[in-house]
């Protein structure tokens, strides 16, 4: 089997993309982020406050027929950009792009946090993080990934994540029309559980290209690329006018800069994401003043490879023994 989804920009800078799934019977459909950075499905519901729902659609399983209480399990999670949520879980067919999981678990939540309340046009998350990550206890459940794993023509699936435009998510199959050339594999170190693995280097604008291991983690549920200092001071020193803010809480710069490209390295391969990948938003909406979508790393204790670098390639995740990442350009 395949499946071939959309994955839509939820706003006019890409914080986050969302896809359309379905849950239970009747279908019910949520558009949910698809997020390699962690690996808990859950979803606004009806056990959800309405005080904490604002325009969200909800999963109600007393409406499907085959949702079924998956009992005395619960879960709880925060993300890194500290938002969270938690709740209980239900068992229920879902599908992505066609391809479907019967008895997928469906985490409900029963308390989301002020950031997932404030965002109307996400209804949750489906974590595609290796399934070690799992929140739900006493028994940690399975990602949609690895229930689908069987049914698979291909043990992967695929993000093409694009700028200001929408983009797809692919499972079971690797579409020759979405890349050219080859894609280049690099392998994948999945302990803890994040899509882990190493940048061969990275080139500031026109610069020499600076051949240097850069382990991180290629995140789609997260916004930016985030990036040792030393790189990222290097980057913004091409940038008139560029600072280092304490306020806005990373680096900013006037709005109407020349940015410089920023290239890494995947093995011997090289993408470049374009200057305005980098010219990320303004920091409020009449300001002249921007924030970069290439931030440092050092608060975070882990680099991570945001949309901002993984929407300037077609990334392949491969679920092969041992499991790889790969990079092709579009
Ligand atoms: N990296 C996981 C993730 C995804 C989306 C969000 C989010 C969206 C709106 C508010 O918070 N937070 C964390």
């Amino acid at each position: 089997d395949t499946g071939s989804a959309a994955a839509v920009p939820i706003n006019e800078v890409d914080i986050a993309y969302v896809t359309p799934v379905t849950v239970g019977t009747p279908p019910q459909t949520l558009m949910l982020d698809l997020d390699t950075g962690s690996s808990d499905l859950w979803v606004f519901s009806s056990l959800t406050p309405s005080s904490q729902v604002r325009g969200q659609e909800i999963y109600s399983p007393a409406k499907s027929s085959t949702s079924k209480l998956l009992s005395g399990h619960t879960w709880s999670i925060r993300y890194g950009d500290g938002s969270g949520s938690r709740g209980t879980v239900y068992t229920d067919n879902f599908t992505i792009g066609g391809l479907e999981v019967e008895s997928q678990a469906v985490q409900t939540a029963q308390e989301v946090s002020s950031s997932f309340t404030q965002e109307q046009s996400l209804d949750g998350l489906v974590g595609l993080g290796f399934s070690t990550l799992n929140t739900v206890r006493p028994s940690s459940q399975l990602t949609f990934f690895d229930n689908a794993r069987p049914k698979l023509d291909e043990e992967v699936f695929t993000a093409d994540l694009k700028y200001h435009a929408t983009g797809s998510y692919d499972f079971g199959f690797i579409d020759r029309a979405k890349y050219t050339g080859n894609i280049t594999y690099t392998p994948v170190q999945q302990s803890p559980g994040y899509w882990t693995h190493s940048l061969s280097g990275y080139a500031v604008g026109s610069g020499a290209f600076q051949s240097t291991q850069i382990q991180g983690i290629s995140d789609t549920g997260t916004t930016l690329l985030y990036l040792p200092t030393a790189i990222v001071t290097a980057y913004y020193r091409q940038v008139q006018g560029a600072q280092n803010s304490q306020y806005y809480g990373g680096y900013v710069f006037p709005c109407s800069s020349t940015l410089p490209t920023f290239t890494f390295g995947i093995e011997g391969a090289r993408f470049t994401i374009p200057a305005s990948y980098i010219n990320y938003t303004r920091i409020s909406p009449t300001s002249s003043t921007c924030y970069g979508g290439l931030q440092s790393s050092s608060g975070l204790g882990i680099n991570i490879f945001g949309d901002v670098a993984l929407k300037a390639a077609f990334v392949v995740f491969s679920g092969t023994n041992p499991p790889r990442i790969g990079f092709g350009t579009k």
